[in-house]
């Protein structure tokens, strides 16, 4: 705890209009800017009159997983949908690489390397499996190909066995694999998971788990929406927290999980 009685890195909900970095924070620094894939800065988004974030400064850097978290209503799949284009800013700004990206069109935001797999899973019912991840091949940024279908089938072990089956004929589980095979197959430099493991029986989500972790380990870039708090935290370097639309955490995992009070504080139910 700081001497305020606050913990580090964080800032009462009420205090500011905009989200409070911590000083020192690695996004501050111009070495750590040239490494942000995706940034947001000062972000502001409504749903008709409610404001809904209130100046959110985010970061992902390259290779980095990142854990989002919140209680629910909190502004996490708001944040995602405004950092995607799905939902229009009201201000602030979005980068990709450096590069302005506000306002941009989802799928031009997309082909800069961010895949989003959103809650819910998009996948064609009518599609078979094969299919469903060939139809969405295509080299990543620049130009790398290291997620093909062979190496998709290597990982979903699951996936492979169902391959001939149509999409709508696949288990929830199977099928949040398959939205998830689908954007590794585009290659991509981010990918953003929002709540993977929501509704899903034990075993299978400890197998998206072990998933997510073969992604990391790749070299690609995560983050994760989840309100498994323990597991998100052990499988990601940093670990950020919503609370009506205000970041009021944004540090490394290790000192999220070092301090139980978070959770007791701004996750507990
Ligand atoms: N399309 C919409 N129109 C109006 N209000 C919305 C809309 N979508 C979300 N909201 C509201 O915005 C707030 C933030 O919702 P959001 O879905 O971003 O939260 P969340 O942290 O992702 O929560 P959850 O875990 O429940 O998905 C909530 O109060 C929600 O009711």
């Amino acid at each position: 705890m700081a001497a305020d009685g606050r913990h580090p890195g964080t800032a009462p909900v009420a205090d500011s209009d905009s989200a409070v970095r911590r000083p020192g924070d690695a996004s501050d620094t111009p070495q750590a800017s040239a490494d942000a894939l995706l940034a947001a800065r000062g972000l502001h988004t409504y749903y008709g009159s409610s404001h809904i974030l209130h100046g959110v400064d985010f970061t992902v850097h390259k290779g980095e997983a990142l854990g989002l978290m919140g209680r629910n209503g909190m502004g996490k799949t708001t944040l995602i949908r405004s950092l995607m284009g799905l939902v229009r800013t009201a201000s602030g700004s979005v980068t990709v690489r450096g590069r302005e990206m506000r306002g941009a069109a989802t799928h031009a935001i997309a082909k800069c390397g961010i895949a989003y797999v959103p809650e819910g899973r998009g996948i064609f019912p009518n599609l078979s499996v094969k299919e469903n991840l060939l139809m969405a091949a295509r080299p990543g940024v620049d130009g790398q190909c290291e997620w093909t279908f062979e190496r998709v089938m290597a990982t979903f072990p699951r996936l492979a066995e169902r391959l001939t089956n149509g999409g709508g004929q696949l288990s929830g589980g199977e099928q949040q694999m398959l939205t998830i095979g689908r954007a590794l197959m585009t290659n991509p430099d981010l990918l953003i998971l929002d709540e993977a493991t929501e509704g899903l029986a034990p075993l299978i989500a400890r197998e998206i788990w072990r998933i997510v972790r073969e992604i990391r380990l790749s070299g690609i870039a995560t983050v994760i929406v989840d309100k498994n708090h323990a597991a998100v935290s052990s499988i990601t370097d940093r670990t950020m927290i919503l609370v009506k639309g205000q970041v009021v955490f944004d540090g490394s995992s290790e000192d999220f999980r070092a301090d139980p009070d978070l959770v007791t504080q701004h996750l507990g139910v």
